[in-house]
């Protein structure tokens, strides 16, 4: 067992974003996770995360976990290859197949500055998967790539998940990307 959630409850002041939500996601498993704007997506995936510890429950976790944000977190001092090699753990070789690996060999001397949101939410996916975790946690990873791009990205994404078998959570709007990745979807729904 990789990943055990059992959310009691969790609000913001008073108001409530998540009651009774309870899984497990085993290594090899893909959990995908749907349900409209607001309702509480991103806000699960930070308290699996272990970012937020303030609700009523239990989620315990294995091994290494890794988190590919909405908004990529790259640390803007430091070069692509840099990211990558500082948070992945890996060894300059090896982040430098990792770049090439989403479409990015050649920029690893560059600024997240100086690349396009695509290239850094690229940049995010590739330090998280360079990172071989146990734990994947994917918040809308492909939002504003181009439909070819999210075809790779997607591509990418399981040819990775087939080779580390890490335990994913992977939030999406989209439900072809759900039915393409996930082995369980879990559609959550706003608090009566
Ligand atoms: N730090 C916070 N303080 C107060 N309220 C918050 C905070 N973070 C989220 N919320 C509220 O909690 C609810 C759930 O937000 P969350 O970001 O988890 O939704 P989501 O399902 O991920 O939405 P989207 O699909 O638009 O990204 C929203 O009503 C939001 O306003």
């Amino acid at each position: 067992m990789s990943l055990h959630a059992a959310i009691h409850a969790k609000s913001f002041g008073a108001l409530p974003v998540l009651r009774d939500v309870m899984f497990q996601v085993r290594r090899g498993e893909v959990l995908a996770v749907l349900g409209p704007s607001g309702v509480g997506k991103s806000t699960l995936l930070r308290l699996l995360a272990g970012l937020d510890a303030d609700f009523t429950g239990e989620i315990r976790r294995e091994g290494r976990l890794a988190m590919v944000f909405q908004e990529p977190t790259l640390m803007p001092w430091r070069t692509a290859l840099d990211n990558l090699r500082l948070t992945a753990g890996v060894d300059a070789t090896q982040a430098q197949a990792a770049l090439a690996r989403v479409g990015l060999a050649g920029k690893g001397g560059m600024y997240p500055g100086q690349l396009s949101l695509g290239q850094q939410r690229r940049l995010s996916l590739a330090r998280a998967y360079a990172a071989k975790p146990a734990i994947l946690l994917l918040d809308e990873p492909f939002v504003s790539l181009d439909t070819a791009l999210v075809t790779d990205m997607l591509a990418l994404t399981e040819s990775v998940i087939a080779e580390q078998r890490p335990a994913t959570v992977f939030v999406t709007h989209a439900q072809a990307e759900a039915d393409r990745l996930a082995t369980r979807q879990m559609m959550l729904g706003a608090l009566a």
